[in-house]
């Protein structure tokens, strides 16, 4: 369908020699909020490591923000990664740096190089994330749910049709989890930004259901069709 951000059409994930998901066909249309679930190693982080071309798709074909990742050279992987934001469980900031320069060094590193415009973006997710106060602050001066607030300001930085998240609330308490959770659905809603997210919380999929795919026994399966 026209609309997909992300295809992926007999595709086989593998970790090196082992192969982790066989024939994965599943489409994501943009605006879409989709659960990734699957008990420990069932291959949930591999398939996401996929799509952002951290692994390489060797068999079968996939699309995503319009990158065939079946036929992507790796000259073109900076590019696929402006077009989708990663947030992870472990939130990933610079330690060495205040959350001013975090965000300063992802833009650079997308290629953008106007101050003003930088400084303006920063503001605006930061202000998206709820946040607009912690420029000088340092990672280790911010609590869990704010650092991982930080991560998610980070992804939004260059306005990407396509969030991949993984278990990005694996590291907070169940309160803060929700908070994130929310912030989630909130930008999925107001920027109409598909979300992909990785999750072993069960609690929170029941109080805010959407469609589910399920990693099991190899194989990545809808919920929705399989019962
Ligand atoms: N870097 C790696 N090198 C080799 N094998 C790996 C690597 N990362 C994961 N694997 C293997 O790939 C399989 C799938 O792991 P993966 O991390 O994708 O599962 P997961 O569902 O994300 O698990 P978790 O919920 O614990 O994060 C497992 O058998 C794991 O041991």
């Amino acid at each position: 369908m026209e609309s997909s951000v992300i295809s992926l059409q007999k595709a086989f994930i593998y970790q090196r020699d082992q192969l982790v998901l066989s024939d994965v066909n599943f489409s994501i249309q943009k605006g879409e909020f989709v659960y990734l679930i699957g008990r420990t190693g069932s291959g949930k982080s591999s398939l996401l490591q996929t799509l952002y071309a951290d692994l390489w798709l060797e068999k079968g074909s996939g699309i995503i923000g319009g990158f065939e990742l079946h036929a992507l050279k790796r000259s073109e992987i900076p590019y696929l990664r402006r077009k989708i934001g990663i947030v992870f469980q472990d939130f990933q900031l610079l330690s060495d740096r205040n959350i001013e320069k975090n965000l300063h060094f992802y833009l650079k590193a997308m290629g953008w190089k106007d101050k003003n415009e930088m400084n303006e973006r920063i503001a605006e997710v930061l202000s998206l994330v709820n946040l607009p106060h912690i420029l000088e602050k340092m990672p280790h001066q911010l609590s869990g749910g704010e650092q991982q607030r930080v991560g998610i300001a980070r992804a939004l930085l260059n306005k990407p049709d396509i969030i991949l998240a993984d278990e990005p609330t694996g590291n907070l308490d169940p309160e803060m989890s929700v908070e994130i959770l929310k912030l989630f659905l909130d930008i999925n809603e107001k920027s109409n930004t598909a979300v992909l997210m990785a999750t072993h919380d069960f609690e929170l999929i029941e109080r805010f259901p959407h469609r589910t795919l399920y990693c099991d026994k190899g194989q990545v399966r809808d919920l929705a069709e399989s019962m």
